[in-house]
Order: structure tokens, then C-alpha cells, then sequence
């Protein structure tokens, strides 16, 4: 299997992602984690940007031992002499040099000719050789540039003594396609190509960064350049995980692989995520939360049966524990069930259906049903077949305004299939429901306590009441959950009735047949 090299640009073109500006513990934290990755080269930043940048490249060369360090300058002098000063203590010093080529960049930005780029890039490669084993040429804007120009100037630089050539597509134009006949080309026209490692180097502005990469593997690229999460400059560059991980899991096609160790990957992207403030988005391939969440029922179903129906990648490769089976409005029972013996409730067939339906009926409120909303359902249900009901909650009307009186309408059925509606007024939508509530139920309880507390997290959390009553002298407390605070708040009252009841003394009040 042919093997690539990794470079890692996370501290330096990474770090170029707006908003993003690392210290030097955090660098170097990267750093530790990017070796224990195992990428062959890491970029640690540019030295001449500015002393600190210098001083953590300094520090992380100094500090790292199993992966190369290298750092970028122009190509000039008082850039290459910085880089050397940072550089200078590693165990095998690379510096990586670049010079735009296309027209652009030649006319509008350097405002030189052809013929002096090439001059100063040559210059620039031999000043640096004095100092470097390693010297890494990189022709910016490559994949705007003239092929026959490019072929001549890679040419020179190599005579000069780069070892890489990188070839980077820096504005993210070229289509996969492309990119791989740019490989191709130089690879065919230059003569002296085979005395180098030649480099990909990929920015996403057209969403192709991870494909053209690819695509440059399978035209020749030796060495493969990137960030951690696809960070860095406006779209970010390729995602080194998407990387690697594409060609183990397509081995197969690529026929080449890296020799990152996946299983570290999951820990790097957090690490960088956590550090660079970038957060990850939930459908990132490789790394997103939901990279292996399967939330609708055909797939967890087939999910169950065999893990291979819908992944092609086992979570465990990157470094995650395992997959996850997200409840939510698109579940099925097969996965319901699955999830409900994780918590410990084994459920008949009856049990299961009755559940499930209330799941059902809150994932139409929900986004995501939690472990703690399930475990709600399914304690509510266990405490539901222990507990004889009196009466149960139909439904629930609450008017409020600050310009009125906070008025409830509610209908409570008995057990006899009896439906009682009230109305009644309170100082707030809480007092009228109780109000409303006491005159319903024949059982004259005193309120003690009234606590509202949130289950799960989030704006579509659900609302737990816990309320406490005393009746006949004896302390008793009910619970209700729902979406809504007012419906909660009714229903645990409701259970606390229901708790106190005795159901010989069974008499209802003011009954409106409906
Ligand atoms: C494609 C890439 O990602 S390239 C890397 C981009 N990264 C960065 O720029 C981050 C670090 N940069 C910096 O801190 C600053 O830009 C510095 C310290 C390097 C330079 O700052 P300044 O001296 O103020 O110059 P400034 O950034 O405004 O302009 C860049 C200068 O470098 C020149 N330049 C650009 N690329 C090169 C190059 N490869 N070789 C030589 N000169 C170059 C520009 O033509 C311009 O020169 P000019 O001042 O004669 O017009
Ligand atoms: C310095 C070079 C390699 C670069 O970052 C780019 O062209 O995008």
C-alpha cells in the first residue's frame, strides 16, 4: 500500500481562520496531540509573523520529537532567517518557503515579472538549503498559474534543492477533475519530479477541498496537506480526518493510506475544536455529532440488525466509543424498545405500544427525546400501572393577559368515563388551575409546596411539577411532566389527588357533563 505523508497546517493555516488567534500553551497542546496522531510533518506557524508566533514554533520544535516541525516564511531573507532561528534546535529542520506564479498574484500583488519570480524563488530556495536539510517549495496559487510557467519554475526550484514541491490550489477553484491533471501534467513534464515528494494542498471555497486532495493522491501526490476539522483561511482548508479516512475506508480504490492513527482522531478534533473556539458542525463528516447518529426508525431498525446497513465507518476507528441511537419523531419501535432495556424497563408488547405512542406523541413537540425525557415516560407509566387512577387530565385552557384576570378551563375524566369541566380565576394562570382543580375534585387537599424544575436541556426541555398536599392530615406529594408548565403543573396535581384518593369515598363535584 503507498504511503502518504501527512502535513498538518492546523497552527499556521489553521490559525489563519478569522477569529482564531492561539497562544502558545495552546499551540503546543495542539501540537502534543497532532504527534500523538502521528502526522509526519506539522506546520507549527510562521516566524516571521510575529516573536510570538516564532517563539512557539520554537517551542513546539523543541518539544516534539516524533513528527517533523516545520515553519513558513517568504521568500526572503529576514522571513527565512526567523524561520531558521525558531527551526534551528529540531531534529531535522524544514522550512517550507512560498511565491505565488499565477498572473494574479504576479502583477497585482508581488508586482513582479515572471522572470523575477522565478529568480526569487530560486535565490530563496538555495539561501534557505544553507540552513535546511529540508525545504519544502510551495507555488502559490498554483492552480491559477500557466502550466508551461509552472513546469519551468518547479524545474528551477528543484536544480535550487527544494525536497517538496507543493502544488496548492490557495483560492479553492479547481474541481477535482482539475486538480488531478495538474498532478498529472507536472508529474509527465517535469524532468527532475522524482528527486521530490510533491504536495496537495486544498482550500474549500467550492466545498471540493477533501476531493480535489484526493484526487491528487490519485495522480501522483506523494504528500498530503490540511487542518484538523478543515479550519483555516475563509472556507477552511481540507479536512486531514476526511482524508485519512477516506482512503482506509476506500483502500480498496485509493490503494494508498496514511499513518495517522485514526483511533486518535476523535481526541484531536475536540482538542482543536475546543482550542480554536471553531465549532464543529453536528453533520461534519467524520468528526460531527451526528457522524453516527441514526435517528430515523428503518435505519436504527437496520442499524440493530446488522451495523454495516447504514455505516460505513465504525465510530470506534476514529476514537468514539459507539454509535448513537437518537430518539425523535422519526423512531421506531425496534429502537424504542432497544433504548428503554438500555435504561433497565423490559416492556411487554401491550406496554411497549402504549408507551411508544406517548413518545410519539411528544417527539411531535420535541426535537430530540433525551434519556431523561424517556425515563419520565417510562416511570410515569410504571407508577401509572401501580397507581389506581381517579381522575385523569383531558385537557387544559388558560387565559392570560396582564390586562385581565388569569382565567382556567378544565376538563378532568373520572374513572367511570365521566367528563367534568370547570372554570375559575386566580391571581395566576397556576392559582386559577387550582382553583379550577379544587372545584372538580371532591377531595378538599391543602397545597403545601409547588416546585417546577426543567428535564433535559434546551428550549424544548420538558417542565416537571413536583407539588406537595396534605389531606386528611396526612402529607402526600404528586408529579406531572409535559411540555408546558401549566399542563405540568395541573397534571401533577392531578397525581397528588389521585395519590390521596380514596376511592370508596368517591363523589364529584359540580359535574358538566360534556
Ligand atoms: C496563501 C497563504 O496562506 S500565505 C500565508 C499568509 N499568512 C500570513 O500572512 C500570516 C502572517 N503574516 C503577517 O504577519 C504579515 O503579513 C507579515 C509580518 C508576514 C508581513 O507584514 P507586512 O510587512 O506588514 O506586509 P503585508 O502583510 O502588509 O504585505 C505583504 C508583503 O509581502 C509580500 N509578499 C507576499 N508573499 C510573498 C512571498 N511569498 N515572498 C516575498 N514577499 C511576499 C507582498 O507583496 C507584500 O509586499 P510589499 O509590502 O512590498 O507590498
Ligand atoms: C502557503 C501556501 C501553501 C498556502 O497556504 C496556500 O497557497 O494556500
Amino acid at each position: 500500500m503507498r504511503k502518504i505523508d501527512v502535513f498538518d497546517t492546523t497552527l499556521r493555516d489553521g490559525e489563519q481562520s478569522a477569529g482564531v488567534n492561539l497562544n502558545t500553551v495552546e499551540k503546543l497542546e495542539i501540537a502534543k496531540q497532532l504527534e500523538r496522531l502521528g502526522v509526519d510533518i506539522m506546520e507549527a506557524g510562521f516566524p516571521a509573523a510575529s516573536k510570538g508566533d516564532l517563539e512557539a514554533v520554537k517551542l513546539i520544535a523543541q518539544t516534539v520529537k516524533n513528527s517533523s516541525v516545520t515553519g513558513l516564511a517568504r521568500s526572503n531573507k529576514k522571513d527565512i532567517d526567523a524561520a531558521w532561528e525558531a527551526l534551528k534546535y529540531s531534529a531535522e529542520p524544514r522550512l517550507h518557503i512560498f511565491l505565488a506564479t499565477s498572473p494574479i498574484h504576479m502583477t497585482y500583488k508581488l508586482k513582479m515579472t515572471p522572470d523575477e519570480v522565478i529568480d526569487a524563488a530560486v535565490s530563496s530556495v538555495k539561501y534557505a538549503r544553507q540552513y535546511f536539510p529540508q525545504v519544502q517549495w510551495s507555488a502559490e496559487d498554483a492552480c491559477r498559474s500557466d502550466l508551461n510557467f509552472l513546469v519551468k519554475i518547479v524545474s528551477e526550484v528543484i536544480d535550487a534543492g527544494a525536497t517538496v514541491i507543493n502544488l496548492p490550489d490557495t483560492v479553492g477553484y479547481r474541481s477535482p477533475q482539475e486538480y488531478g491533471k495538474l498532478f498529472k501534467y507536472l508529474r509527465s513534464y517535469v524532468k527532475n519530479i522524482d528527486k521530490v515528494k510533491l504536495s496537495a494542498h486544498c482550500h474549500d471555497d467550492l466545498g471540493m477541498a477533501t476531493a480535489n486532495t484526493l484526487a491528487a493522491i490519485e495522480n501522483g501526490a506523494t504528500q498530503v496537506e490540511g487542518t484538523i476539522n478543515g479550519i483555516g483561511e475563509r472556507a477552511g482548508n481540507a479536512s486531514l480526518e476526511e482524508v485519512a479516512v477516506a482512503l482506509h475506508i476506500r483502500k480498496d480504490y485509493y490503494e494508498a493510506e496514511t499513518h495517522l492513527k485514526l483511533d486518535e482522531i476523535k481526541r484531536t478534533s475536540n482538542l482543536v475544536s475546543k482550542l480554536s473556539g471553531m465549532i464543529v458542525p453536528a453533520n461534519k463528516a467524520v468528526v460531527g455529532a451526528n457522524a453516527f447518529a441514526h435517528e430515523s426508525g428503518i435505519h436504527q431498525d437496520g442499524v440493530l440488525k446488522e451495523k454495516s446497513t447504514y455505516e460505513i465507518i465504525t465510530p470506534e476507528l476514529i476514537g468514539v466509543k459507539s454509535n448513537s441511537l437518537v430518539l425523535g419523531k422519526h423512531s421506531g419501535r425496534h429502537a424504542f424498545k432497544n433504548k428503554a432495556l438500555e435504561l433497565g424497563f423490559q416492556l411487554a408488547d401491550e406496554e411497549l405500544n402504549e408507551v411508544f405512542k406517548l413518545f410519539k406523541d411528544l417527539s411531535d413537540k420535541k426535537k430530540e427525546i433525551t434519556e431523561e425525557d424517556l425515563l419520565e415516560l417510562l416511570t410515569d407509566k410504571q407508577t401509572e400501572k401501580d397507581e389506581q387512577k381517579k381522575y385523569e387530565f383531558t385537557s387544559l385552557q388558560v387565559q392570560y393577559g396582564t390586562a385581565n384576570i388569569p382565567t382556567a378551563t378544565l376538563v378532568v375524566t373520572t374513572k367511570d368515563g365521566e367528563k367534568i369541566q370547570e372554570a375559575a380565576t386566580g391571581s395566576g394562570s397556576v392559582e386559577a388551575i387550582y382553583n379550577t382543580l379544587e372545584r372538580i375534585v371532591e377531595e378538599p387537599v391543602q397545597l403545601l409546596d409547588y416546585k417546577l424544575n426543567s428535564v433535559g436541556s434546551g428550549r424544548d426541555a420538558l417542565a416537571n411539577v413536583f407539588v406537595k398536599v396534605l389531606y386528611n392530615g396526612v402529607e402526600s406529594s404528586g408529579r406531572g411532566t409535559a411540555q408546558d408548565v401549566l399542563e405540568a403543573s395541573a397534571r401533577a396535581y392531578i397525581n397528588a389527588v389521585n395519590r390521596v384518593c380514596k376511592f370508596e369515598s368517591r363523589k364529584v363535584k359540580q359535574k358538566v357533563h360534556l
